[in-house]
């Protein structure tokens, strides 16, 4: 496995939070400074909530402002359901935390799934396909996208975006989006980023907290075993970093960092 991939741990999310906001305001100034924009892709699950809590927080300086008007958002994964489903991860983002913005805030571009093409997931990919391409440059130019940051949650299985383990998925190294139609978590039928897309990256940051992953969090951090977690912890090395809990890596050996930026 990547052994830099940074391992920060709080005492809870309330300490976790304004270190998750540094990280973020800094990867968003960097984009900035690249290309005027910044490229963000986020995942569901509990991360909305979090990300909420680290970013909905008053600024304290010019060098901490979330520049809401450069943000390009993206989905790591959707489920094929309406925008307004409760298993919507749009629905969700805009309910924790877009809707939560202040109306006076120039607001953020967000790219959500097309739900006209919720009838044939494969469809769905493709047509999202097109949107990152649209963004990020032609197919014929660039290889992969680049986000400046994928936000990404880690599932009890040492699933991330909707890559699950010992699935086909995991060997997909030519679509940039690909469907999943049986998701062991549901809803089954999902669309997410692919593995080469998620380690291409400028950053990827992990947020896990909780005693319940404490478990796949010593099976990715110490054996591995090809669970997607722990795939892209070995393609991406110290551009990765994760932000957990006590709580979360309770007896997990990996050295853990102080947060620094
Ligand atoms: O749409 C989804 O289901 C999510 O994107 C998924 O990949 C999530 O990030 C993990 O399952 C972790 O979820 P928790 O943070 O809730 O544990």
């Amino acid at each position: 496995m990547g052994k830099q991939v940074n391992l920060y741990a709080f005492s809870g999310v309330d300490t976790l939070a304004p270190a998750l906001r540094a990280y973020v305001i800094a990867c968003q100034n960097a984009g900035l400074q690249r290309h005027g924009v910044f490229k963000v892709g986020v995942s569901g699950g509990s991360l909305p909530k979090t990300l909420a809590q680290a970013l909905l927080a008053r600024s304290s300086s010019d060098a901490d402002t979330v520049r809401w008007d450069k943000w390009e958002i993206f989905f790591a994964d959707e489920r094929a359901v309406p925008l307004d489903h409760p298993d919507s991860n749009y629905a969700l983002l805009k309910a924790e935390l877009l809707d939560k913005l202040p109306a006076d805030t120039p607001q953020p571009t967000v790219h959500t799934i097309d739900p006209e093409q919720l009838g044939d997931t494969q469809e769905l990919a493709d047509v999202y396909e097109q949107v990152l391409v649209r963004s990020f440059a032609s197919r014929d130019s660039v290889k992969l996208p680049i986000f400046d940051l994928l936000l990404l949650g880690c599932g009890p299985d040492g699933h991330t975006c909707s890559l699950f383990p010992g699935h086909e998925l995991l060997r997909e190294t030519s679509a940039w989006v690909a469907p999943i139609e049986d998701s062991p978590k549901p809803p089954p039928k999902r669309i997410t980023l692919t593995l080469p897309v998620v380690t291409h990256s400028v950053r990827v940051a992990f947020v896990a907290t909780g005693g319940g992953k404490k478990e796949i969090m010593k099976e990715i951090f110490e054996e591995g075993k090809g669970l997607p977690c722990a795939l892209v912890n070995e393609g991406t090395g110290e551009r990765c970093s994760w932000f957990v809990d006590n709580a979360a890596v309770e007896g997990v050996s990996y050295p853990r960092r102080p947060f620094s930026l």
